[in-house]
């Protein structure tokens, strides 16, 4: 018999604990999660697939414009938020139960309250019942940061914005990042009057800027109102219910919503982390090694909570590597090189390995190829919106080291893209390969 109630108990069932709960158990650990709120965590309920679902909702816009133009009368079309939002909200509640139905399967005990620690080895619940456990694996997440300025609780956010009961006529977003971007294409297709406000000159700065900034142009003519340089200083509620937004110099904006996207704190405030001795950054995130472990030997620490690369098949990649690693006797490292990420903004960005400004500042000899074209379907709907892909290659090796591109379906074509930069093909590689036509995709292999 063990001296331990379980083998492993996770903290937090989101995209890294749910996988780590389960591989642990498939090597026969005996596993216990804790969930404070919904089975799934931010990527299930409140992020990726929400988010993913509005975005497709809110394309119909363009869509069912751009379809006259193919033959189409769309006279009549309306569009329903309620529906959109309930519909989304059941496809996330059977998600929530098939995630329910996996920990069954896997034999994994699910405690629904707050679970906390209470020294090295064991776990204090929210019903005050303590368990104790060989291995504890924090996968808390993150939480929306929120700025402490006046009136900053009258913004929402992405926690917030899947349940409105009706879109407001005015947004401010407040954020240059990720989701900032997504839910401006989102609310300004659904006709919602989208303020896009960032703090500095510059958007997504992980991103290839030339990319970026055909992003802005394009926001712009779709008619999102992008103001950079906008210092918030604070917001009030006025008496018609509308918010004002002070930038001091930079102006006042009203709107009807303000939401905050700047970004994701790890969550581990009260947590019991400090108390039990857990080294945290300067951010406030888990300190761990390439084997998730962290200072203290029996407390682990996978996905967001970490603040290394918050992604979804990140999150995952750690926790199988945890449990591969603890309970399968195969220790697994993360290769966080080559990851390919995209914005789902309309039209989305996608990119791999270094953008233009990372190699021109890392290799002697850089060579760029792009290709600036009109998608076809764009040019029969009249929709004067161009597409860019950028190829970056090393001038010595003939690798190429990095792919960005904008353009519809982006992500979808650097998804399988990405697999040759990761494998350290050259662009002679893509050269050789017979373009697949008529497709965006083929300018890849097109490039001059
Ligand atoms: C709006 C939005 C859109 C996103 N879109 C994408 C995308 O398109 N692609 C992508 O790759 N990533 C996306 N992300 C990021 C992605 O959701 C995260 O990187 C991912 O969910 C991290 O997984 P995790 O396991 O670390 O944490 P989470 O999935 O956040 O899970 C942590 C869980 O722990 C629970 N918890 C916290 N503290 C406790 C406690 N003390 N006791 C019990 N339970 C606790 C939380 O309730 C939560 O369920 C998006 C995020 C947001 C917010
Ligand atoms: N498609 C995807 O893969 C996807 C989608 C959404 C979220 N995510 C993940 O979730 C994370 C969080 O998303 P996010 O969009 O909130 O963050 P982000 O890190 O992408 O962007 C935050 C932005 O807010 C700005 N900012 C920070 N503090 C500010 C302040 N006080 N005032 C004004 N601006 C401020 C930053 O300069 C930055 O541009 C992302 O980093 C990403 O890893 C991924």
């Amino acid at each position: 018999m063990s001296d331990f109630d379980y083998d492993l108990f996770v903290i937090g069932a989101g995209s890294g604990g749910v996988r780590a709960s389960r591989i642990a158990a498939s090597h026969g650990a005996r596993v216990a999660v804790a969930e404070e709120y919904r089975v799934g965590g931010t990527c299930v309920i409140r992020g990726c697939v929400p988010k993913k679902l509005l975005v497709y909702g809110s394309h119909f816009a363009e869509d069912l414009s751009d379809a006259r133009r193919f033959g189409w009368d769309t006279k009549g079309a309306t569009f329903d938020w309620p529906t959109l939002r309930d519909n989304v909200a059941a496809e996330v509640d059977r998600l929530e139960g098939l995630y329910g139905q996996t920990f069954a399967n896997n034999k994994v005990e699910v405690f629904h309250e707050r679970a906390t620690l209470s020294g090295p080895q064991s776990i204090k619940l929210a019903s005050g019942k303590e368990i104790t456990a060989r291995t504890i694996l924090v996968a808390t997440g993150a939480w929306p940061s929120v700025p402490p300025i006046p009136g900053a609780d009258l913004g929402i956010t992405s926690n917030e914005v899947f349940h409105l009961p009706a879109l407001p006529k005015r947004a401010v977003i407040a954020g240059a990042g990720y989701i900032a971007n997504e839910f401006a294409g989102i609310f300004n297709e659904l006709g919602v009057e989208v303020t896009l406000v960032t703090r500095g000159d510059k958007m997504l700065r992980s991103y290839d800027q030339e990319i970026v900034e055909k992003l802005v142009g394009i926001s712009r003519e779709k008619g999102i109102d992008i103001r950079m340089n906008f210092p918030f200083k604070g917001a009030q509620k006025q008496a018609d219910g509308s918010i004002l937004i002070d930038g001091g110099d930079a102006g006042m904006i009203e709107t009807d919503l303000l939401m905050w996207a700047i970004g994701r704190v790890p969550n581990t405030a009260n947590l019991g982390l400090e108390e039990v001795g857990v080294s945290l950054d300067a951010t406030g995130a888990v300190v761990v090694g390439a084997d998730n472990r962290t200072n203290i030997e029996s407390i682990y620490a996978v996905g967001d909570v970490t603040n290394r690369v918050q992604l979804t098949p990140v999150a995952i990649r750690e926790g199988h590597a945890f449990a591969d690693s603890v309970f399968g006797n195969n220790p697994q490292t993360i290769d966080y090189g080559c990851i390919p990420t995209a914005v789902f903004s309309n039209p989305p960005i996608a990119g791999v390995g270094l953008t233009e400004e990372e190699a021109r500042a890392k290799l002697a000899d850089v060579k760029i190829y792009r290709s600036d074209f009109r998608a076809m379907k764009n040019v029969l709907a009249g929709r004067n919106e161009r597409a860019l892909y950028k190829m970056i290659v090393d001038g010595a090796t003939d690798k190429v080291v990095g792919l960005h591109l904008i353009g519809p379906d982006s992500g979808e074509i650097l998804q399988a893209a990405a697999i040759a930069v990761k494998a350290g093909l050259t662009k002679q590689a893509f050269d050789d390969t017979v373009a697949l036509h008529p497709s965006m995709a083929e300018e890849l292999v097109l490039m001059k």
